[in-house]
């Protein structure tokens, strides 16, 4: 339990509405913000979120709002997709000294910043953590098991984070790396771009397994230059994100991917952050020299200047290396 008089969740997609109904259950009182009053009307007249997580009742507890003045004493966690980070910092209140937790995933494209540095350059006078790590929302709102990565970089704060925002189906685990933390759920959404596009288009599943551990490689590659450390990698925020998203037909970059490799169309109002994400890290990469072949591939299937067929003469016809 904690010693938080509340949580407070900004964004009612899917995974913000999944954490409130969590925390919500644990014992914690939530208050989950919508920018849209209309959504806020429906959700407190149908006690759930139809739109993201139809059937996922809303627990005791759970109080939605659209006046982010109206949140809790605690711990405010932004879950909207990155590249709307720093607007929805912008029309937020300051929130004081109350922990903001980055619940996105992405690499924002004007800056080649993580969520958590995002929020860092708009919030400085704030504590800021990354919550991040292999879970579907819908798993968390059915309350199925999860285990996620609490990352902070400091160790009492994100202790006492840790131990408030558990719940008794999301177990966290805690960091201090923030940056090793950040580029692994940013860059396991560009792997699972790939792996999608490569069984999309018939190349096998050998072939995923390749591009799952060659683009493992790339992750380890950025966070290490970014100053990170490798084992945060091995862990539930990379190489746990990496496995589940890959396989998993239920997340969205997978299938966004899928549909490059079927040619089919896919709904542009999905959120798949892996796309711009793609974008940011190829940029990164070539302003440190770092070599990024998946992720450039990645890119040249989203941008329509890459067919699968050409992204896979590319990766196999680069000289041969050790592993
Ligand atoms: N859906 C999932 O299973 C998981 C999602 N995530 C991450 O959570 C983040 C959000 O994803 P989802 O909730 O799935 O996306 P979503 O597309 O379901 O919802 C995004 C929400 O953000 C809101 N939003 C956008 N701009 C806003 C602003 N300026 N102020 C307030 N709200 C704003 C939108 O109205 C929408 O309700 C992404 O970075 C994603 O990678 C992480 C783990 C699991
Ligand atoms: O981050 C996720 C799983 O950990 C969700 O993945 P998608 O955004 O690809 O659906």
């Amino acid at each position: 339990m904690t010693d938080f008089a509340g949580v407070g969740v900004i964004g009612a997609g899917a995974f913000g509405t999944a954490l409130a109904i969590s925390v919500a259950r644990g014992g914690v009182p939530v208050t989950l913000y919508a920018r849209d009053a209309g959504l806020v009307f429906r959700m407190r007249a149908e006690g759930e979120n139809a739109a993201r997580l139809p059937g996922m009742v809303f627990p005791d507890g759970l109080h939605v709002t659209s006046d982010p003045t109206n949140l809790p004493e605690g711990p405010v966690l932004l879950a909207v997709p990155m590249q709307k980070l720093r607007g929805a910092l912008e029309g937020l209140p300051d929130f004081g000294d109350r922990p903001l937790v980055a619940c996105c995933k992405g690499i924002e494209l004007t800056t080649g910043l993580g969520p958590a540095e995002v929020i860092a350059a708009r919030r400085p006078a704030a504590p800021v953590a990354l919550l991040t790590g292999p879970s579907f929302a819908h798993d968390i709102a059915r309350g199925l098991p999860t285990a996620l990565t609490l990352a902070c970089a400091d160790d009492t704060r994100g202790a006492a984070l840790q131990q408030g925002l558990s719940t008794p189906n999301i177990r966290l685990y805690r960091s201090t790396d923030v940056i090793g933390a950040e580029v692994g759920g940013a860059l396991k959404n560009v792997m699972a771009i790939a792996c999608g596009a490569a069984i999309g288009a018939g190349l096998g599943e050998s072939a995923r397994a390749a591009l799952m551990t060659r683009g493992y490689a790339e992750m380890v590659r950025l966070a290490l230059a970014r100053g990170a450390r490798a084992e945060t990698l091995a862990g539930l925020s990379g190489f746990g994100d990496l496995a589940l998203t890959c396989t998993s037909t239920l997340s969205r970059n997978y299938r966004y991917g899928v549909s490059i490799g079927e040619n089919a169309l896919f709904d542009p109002d999905i959120t798949v952050e892996g796309a711009a994400t793609a974008r940011a890290v190829q940029v990164l990469a070539r302003s440190m020299n770092l070599d990024m072949p998946i992720t450039d591939a990645v890119v040249g299937l989203i941008d329509g200047t890459l067919k699968v067929a050409e992204a896979l003469a590319l990766l196999l016809s680069r000289p041969l290396k050790e592993e």
